[in-house]
């Protein structure tokens, strides 16, 4: 067996948690053959909790997860990791936006940030989950001076997924043959599912579905709400879907994409596809050997730049937010 993994997980008491750290431990993230070693980050009052979550962990007796670590800072919790997944941040409720969270959950972030800088290994990738992600995301990289911007991304895979699932039921099909999925933008309400790129059974997703007021009236809003729409189904936001995502998203970036496919990724903005840089928003991504590189060349008509467009001005407003903060 190789040098266990370590990955860092914040938030590791909460709801995310709970799935996400078995998920790890059984295997889900980095394959049968490499084992693991989970760093917990949680705020004091949590531990407690956390101490039970980790007893339920030794009660699995994985065999891949050669030690548990928890603690409530982050220079030691993140001393020599190489993955961190930072879920770690408040939820917001019914009414809310994801963008409420700016503020309370942004401070989190930049602490973080300068802890992954100073303590992590040199080879980590971060991802984001914690709302709002990709400005989070911003405020983490701002913060992390001596790690590359590109190992900072944020998770708009659980959008990727959840617009896959709904074209798929749309078309009656399986979500094996809906691929080259874009969400394009913010994890927030103005994200834009791109169906006009995508293939269903390897035909274009847009002329599958033959019908512009299907895509405009239902399918871009059910994506864009499911966050709330699961919100108010459960009294709580979604949480074994997004720690699935996250899963699926870090996975993906170190163990690489499929020939002929591509995922969606919220990385730092190179102006591609006119995007303003120094914003982290989500494209069309393909992975190999642990790096990511946004796919290019593709069309975008006036509808899809518009909406894309309309997201990035509201990253843009979250950092100017931000940095009026101070928080990069
Ligand atoms: N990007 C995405 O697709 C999704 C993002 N989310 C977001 O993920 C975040 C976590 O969601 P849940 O697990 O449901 O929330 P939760 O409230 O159940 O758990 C969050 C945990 O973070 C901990 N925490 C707070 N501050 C911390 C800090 N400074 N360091 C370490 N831990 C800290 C809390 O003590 C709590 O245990 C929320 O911001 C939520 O909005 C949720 C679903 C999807
Ligand atoms: O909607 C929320 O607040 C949680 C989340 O990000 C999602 O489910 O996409």
């Amino acid at each position: 067996m190789s040098t266990p993994v370590k990955v860092a997980v914040t938030g590791a008491a909460g709801q995310i948690g709970y799935s996400l750290l078995f998920r790890i431990a059984s295997g889900s993230l980095l394959g049968p053959d490499t084992p693991v070693e989970l760093r917990l980050l949680e705020i004091t009052p949590a531990l407690k909790a956390l101490e039970g979550v980790v007893m339920e962990l030794d009660d699995c007796a994985f065999p891949l997860l050669s030690a548990v670590e928890i603690g409530d800072d982050p220079n030691a919790v993140f001393d020599g990791v190489n993955i961190a997944l930072l879920v770690g941040a408040r939820p917001r409720t019914k009414g809310m936006e994801r963008g409420d969270l700016l503020e309370a959950n942004g401070a989190i972030f930049k602490p973080q940030g300068r802890a992954l800088n100073d303590h992590a290994a040199d080879d980590v990738k971060v991802l984001i989950t914690g709302n709002p992600a990709n400005t989070n995301a911003l405020i983490a990289m701002s913060n992390a001076p001596d790690i590359p911007n590109e190992r900072f991304n944020a998770l708009t895979r659980l959008d990727h997924n959840r617009a896959k699932a709904q074209l798929a039921a749309k078309l009656g099909t399986s979500v094996n043959a809906v691929t080259q999925m874009t969400i394009w933008g913010n994890h927030s309400a103005t994200q834009y599912p791109d169906v006009f790129n995508a293939l269903v059974d390897g035909e274009n997703a847009a002329d599958a579905i033959g019908d512009q007021g299907w895509i405009e009236s239902t399918f871009l809003p059910v994506v864009q709400k499911r966050g709330a729409a699961i919100i108010e189904a459960r009294g709580a936001s979604s949480a074994a879907s997004a720690a699935n995502a996250t899963v699926d998203h870090m996975r993906d970036w170190v163990l690489g994409t499929p020939e002929g496919d591509w995922v969606s990724m919220a990385v730092p903005s190179d102006g591609s596809y006119g995007a303003p840089e120094g914003i982290i928003t989500s494209y069309p991504c393909t992975t190999a050997a642990g790096s990511y590189e946004i796919v290019q060349g593709l069309e975008l008509n006036d509808f899809s730049r518009a909406k894309i467009d309309a997201s990035n001005a509201e990253l843009v407003e979250e950092r100017q937010a931000v940095t009026a903060l101070g928080l990069i």
